[in-house]
């Protein structure tokens, strides 16, 4: 488990770019680091490993303070949190092999047991037909590929990541999230990666810290962060459809009509729970969005419905659908 406390990061004594910054990484979790330009990301990866020097803070890992550690304890603790960086960093001197090989080399390791290793890596994130190609000759999903596999060869317990897939077309980038998933789970790593990306938080994530001026702003399940975030969500990330709040709300008329919300999450989502409940009551449903988001393990669906009815059955109609569903908010 990784434990940040009370982490704050100021560079030349004048520009406080962490400010109190707490969050875990349990074991075997993919945490997505999630926020605008110049909120802090990068500066907050890099202290995980104290590449960057935190200027006061805790960051244990299995119960190990990180700062309290000489030079040669930080090393060894180093091989158990690798970092792929952004623009990969690979030797443009060196093939893939030699590439990947490196970390190895330093370590003294044999030859036999080097070449063992770096080959069988390299088959599992399928870039052996590549190992005799210098950098230049690879394509951005290929170098990200060397970057994971070299960071991988010490066998870390995690992996940092810092915006993996920035710089990929839509196709590479969901291979190289397939291929984060599949180290995550086959391999048992557990992952922190950075982003500006909410496809990324979507799809592979457990757990989101959503930093804002170098705060964390929120920190938990993805499913609750969209859900609570939502509205800031559309209009910091632009994410979605925006719901036009007033048009909305003007089609709402009648004295005991109401508008609401309705969040549905996990397997519910997929039920016909309002249809339903809806049959129950004398009332008429007129919905006016919807959308379903599919988050790495679960569904979450989000209606704007205007609720025609009486006052007496609006109450026991309410009531039934908040008993079922994740979340009703009365609107107007
Ligand atoms: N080595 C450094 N020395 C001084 N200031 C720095 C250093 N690195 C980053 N900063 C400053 O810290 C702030 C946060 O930068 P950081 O790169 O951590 O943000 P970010 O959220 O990763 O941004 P982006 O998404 O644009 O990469 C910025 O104001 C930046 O100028």
């Amino acid at each position: 488990m990784l434990k940040i406390k009370n982490l704050n990061l100021i560079y030349d004594d004048k520009n406080h770019v962490l400010k109190n910054v707490n969050f875990t990484v349990e074991d075997g979790e993919i945490l997505g680091i999630i926020g605008l330009s110049g909120a802090g990301k990068t500066s907050l990866l890099r202290t995980m490993n104290l590449l960057q020097a935190p200027t006061s803070g805790e960051i244990f890992l299995d119960q190990v303070d990180l700062r309290k550690l000489n030079k040669n304890q930080l090393r060894n603790v180093r091989k158990k949190i690798s970092i792929v960086f952004q623009h990969f960093n690979l030797l443009r001197s060196r093939t893939v092999f030699e590439n990947v090989s490196l970390p190895l080399e330093i370590e003294k390791v044999p030859k036999g047991e080097i070449e063992v290793r770096v080959n069988k890596l390299l088959e599992d994130v399928n870039l052996l037909h590549k190992k005799d190609s210098y950098p230049s000759q690879l394509s951005g999903g290929e170098k990200q590929r060397t970057a994971i596999a070299r960071a991988l060869i010490n066998n870390p317990d995690i992996i940092l990541f810092d915006e993996p897939t920035s710089s990929l077309d839509p196709s590479t980038t969901q291979r190289i999230l397939d291929l984060i998933l599949e180290i995550n789970k086959s391999m048992k790593k557990s992952i922190l990666i950075v982003t500006h990306e909410m496809d990324v938080i979507k799809k592979i994530c457990d757990k989101v810290v959503y930093l804002k001026n170098g705060t964390v702003d929120f920190f938990g399940k993805v499913h609750e962060f969209f859900i609570k975030k939502e509205n800031e969500l559309n209009k910091e990330f632009y994410q979605e459809i925006n719901v036009d709040w007033k048009r909305v709300k003007e089609v709402v008329q009648g004295e005991n009509d109401r508008l609401i919300k309705v969040v549905f999450w996990g397997e519910k989502t997929h039920e016909p729970i309002l249809h339903n409940i809806t049959k129950k009551y004398d009332i008429t449903l007129n919905i006016l969005y919807g959308k379903i988001e599919h988050l790495k393990d679960n569904p979450y669906g989000t209606l704007i419905v205007e609720v025609i009815s009486t006052q007496r059955e609006m109450e026991k109609f309410l009531e039934e659908l908040s008993a079922n569903v994740y979340k009703v908010e009365v609107l107007k």
